[in-house]
């Protein structure tokens, strides 16, 4: 595995040469990445079936239909939301042009989970690549057959050098954490979580986390109960 300095200093570079601003480059990133479902679809089904053993129409309506979904509400809003919004002037700014703009904040890293491998990295990726960002996505290595996928399938659709997938466990993902980040949306257990952000802290990184800890839990006769009560 490429160093991870070499992957996040390359997608800086690929965010400093502008290219990822343009809101024509962005919905061209975002039509690639819905092409990338559509045609794979039956590859990503496949995946989450060999790591979950997820079935066709609840993995179809959970990770296709979400990732679809979300595409297709980004590419249709986001000339307004990307637009420049007028601001009230007042006895300060009445000579002046005052508007509020969106720019990107650089490069994102974006951390998923095992338990909606695909859909999970795909939304945080799409909302990143729609504000013009560079990404770095790592995917749950308990899933390893999604998180293969994603790896082998983003650089065939989109621009290599702005969007890396990084594969791998721990070992990876603590190494990738020591670089600076101008954003990071994490989602899994909370106790991680915490790691996430102490990392982020440490480059004064906003972070987005969604976590764990709060999903009811359903014990019947065939659990171990030594593993079921350990979490
Ligand atoms: N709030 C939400 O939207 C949401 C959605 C899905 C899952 N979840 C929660 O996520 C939890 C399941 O996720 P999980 O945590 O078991 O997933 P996981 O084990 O797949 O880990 C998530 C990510 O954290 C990384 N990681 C694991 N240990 C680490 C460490 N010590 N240091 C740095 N990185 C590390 C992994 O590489 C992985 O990419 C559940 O609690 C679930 O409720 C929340
Ligand atoms: C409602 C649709 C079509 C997709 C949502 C998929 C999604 C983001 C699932 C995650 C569910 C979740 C909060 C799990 C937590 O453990």
């Amino acid at each position: 595995m490429e160093k991870m300095q070499q992957i996040v200093g390359r997608a800086r570079a690929a965010f400093r040469s502008g290219r990822s601003r343009p809101l024509e480059f962005r919905i061209q990133q975002l039509k690639a990445l819905e092409r990338m479902v559509q045609e794979k679809e039956k590859e990503i089904l496949a995946a989450l079936k060999a790591d979950l053993n997820k079935s066709g129409p609840n993995a179809y309506s959970h990770e296709i239909l979400g990732v679809l979904g979300e595409l297709a509400l980004t590419m249709e809003k986001l000339p307004s939301w990307a637009a420049p919004q007028p601001v009230k002037k007042n006895l300060l700014t009445m000579r002046d042009e005052a508007y509020i703009g969106y720019e990107p904040l650089g490069v994102v890293l974006v951390i998923g989970a095992w338990n909606y491998p695909f859909v999970l990295v795909m939304q945080p990726l799409i909302g990143a690549i729609a504000a013009g960002n560079a990404v770095v996505v790592k995917p749950s290595e308990v899933s390893e057959n999604t998180a293969r996928l994603v790896a082998e399938l983003l650089p065939q659709y989109l621009d290599k050098d702005l969007y890396a997938v990084v594969t791998g466990g721990v070992p990876e993902t603590t190494e990738l954490l020591t670089q600076r980040f101008d954003h990071i949306l994490y989602t899994g257990n909370t106790a991680v979580g915490k790691i996430v952000m102490a990392a982020a802290a440490k480059h004064l990184t906003p972070v987005t986390l969604e976590l764990g800890g709060k999903s009811p839990c359903y014990i019947d006769k065939d659990c171990d109960l030594a593993v079921a009560c350990s979490g």
